[in-house]
């Protein structure tokens, strides 16, 4: 599959050329909280019929007391969620099954463990202020707004060695998907999942709550 040779990203760089060496994709949506990465995620699987998981229900639930008392997660907290997202990513980039997870991914080392030759990193990108209007908004969610900043000290961007795409977190959903699909070429699946996802589309991993 040749993508993103001509493509752009929307900052008006160019990817670097996305050689998958005729394996199917898997996306990880990363980006920090708020920059919607589940919504855009959702849309895409949904749109592609792929298999779809949702990072924030993998973590172990210590990390989303932490984050809901309003501490940030270390590196130590980090791991063993990295580990069981990495599980995911990996069962599909081996299977050559396609599949789209979101995971914040912040920084590089995170990102490490999640790499494979056919994984591309969607990296959300948005404003302080945008984010933080969204997650003050979202009342149904464990993360509080106050780690928004820790968020973002966190977060390293993607270097220019890293496969993947910037996307722009102000576009409306469907139009964020659509830049995705285009940028990637990304092409709908055949037939239901390889690996046996009862609804390729929707998340599998356990619904949190
Ligand atoms: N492009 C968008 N335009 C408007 N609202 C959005 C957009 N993307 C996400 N949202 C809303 O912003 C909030 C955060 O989005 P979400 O997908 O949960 O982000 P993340 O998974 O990165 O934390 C949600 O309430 C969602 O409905
Ligand atoms: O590494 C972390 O600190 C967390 O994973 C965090 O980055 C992630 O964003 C949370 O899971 C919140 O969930 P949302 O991203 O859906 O807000």
């Amino acid at each position: 599959m040749d993508v993103g040779q001509n493509a752009q990203n929307e900052d008006g760089t160019t990817p670097l050329p996305i050689d998958l060496d005729g394996r199917q994709p898997v996306l990880v949506v990363m980006g920090v909280s708020g920059s919607g990465k589940s919504t855009v995620a959702a849309l895409l699987a949904g749109q592609l019929g792929w298999d779809f998981a949702e990072g924030d229900d993998l973590h172990p639930d210590a990390n989303v007391e932490k984050m809901a008392s309003g501490t940030p997660l270390t590196d130590d907290d980090r791991w063993p969620w990295l580990d069981t997202v990495s599980s995911w990513v990996i069962e599909h980039a081996m299977a050559d099954v396609p599949g789209i997870i979101t995971c914040s991914a912040l920084k590089r080392k995170y990102r490490d463990v999640l790499r494979e030759r056919n994984v591309i990193f969607v990296h959300m990108v948005g404003s302080k202020q945008l984010l933080g209007t969204r997650m003050s908004a979202r009342l149904d969610h464990f993360m509080p707004t106050t780690l928004l900043d820790s968020q973002l000290d966190t977060l390293e961007p993607l270097d220019s060695d890293e496969q993947g795409i910037l996307i722009d977190a102000s576009r409306p959903p469907a139009e964020g998907a659509a830049m995705v699909v285009r940028q990637l070429h990304l092409k709908p699946a055949a037939g239901s999942s390889a690996l046996g996802a009862p609804n390729p589309g929707q998340s599998t991993a356990p619904k949190r709550g």
